[in-house]
């Protein structure tokens, strides 16, 4: 599975977006470190806060079937840039991904933007960072 594999399959999972209240479709395409592709898009609901993101559904989906070692995602919106992920999906990315993990991040028109995990969340909060309070108790 390479980058255009998964950019594809992320326009595939863009496709089931429950949008009816932004009509704004994202597709997240989260693969696995046993080569198994997670579709996420991003579910809305009528109390609009508990919507939930592409990239966020794709990671929820992998780890709610026991799967939390991950290589790469890639993610996909019809934005002018490539889609930009929110701060509570890359918080959740950094609990799951090492943080030179590859994330590919497209639009519709194309534009590719490769980075990493550590680059969207550079000093993430970790659960390292609980370990150390609960080492000294
Ligand atoms: O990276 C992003 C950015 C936004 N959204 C969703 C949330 C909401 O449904 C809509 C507008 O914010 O797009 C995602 O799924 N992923
Ligand atoms: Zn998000």
């Amino acid at each position: 599975m390479n980058m255009e594999q998964l950019l594809a399959e992320s326009k595939i999972a863009r496709e089931k977006a429950y949008v009816p209240y932004s009509k704004f479709q994202v597709g997240a395409a989260l693969l696995a470190e046993d080569g198994t592709v997670y579709h996420g898009c991003n579910i809305e609901n009528a109390g609009y806060s508990m919507t939930n993101c592409a990239e966020r559904t794709a990671f929820f989906k992998a780890v709610s079937e026991g799967v939390k070692s991950f290589k790469a995602l890639a993610v996909v919106a019809d934005t002018d840039r490539p889609c930009s992920p929110c701060g509570a999906c890359r918080q959740v990315m950094a609990e799951f991904c090492a943080p030179d993990m590859p994330v590919y991040l497209t639009n519709l028109k194309g534009d590719v933007q490769q980075t990493t995990v550590g680059e969207l969340l550079p000093g993430a909060f970790t659960p390292e960072d609980l370990d150390y309070a609960a080492s000294k108790q």
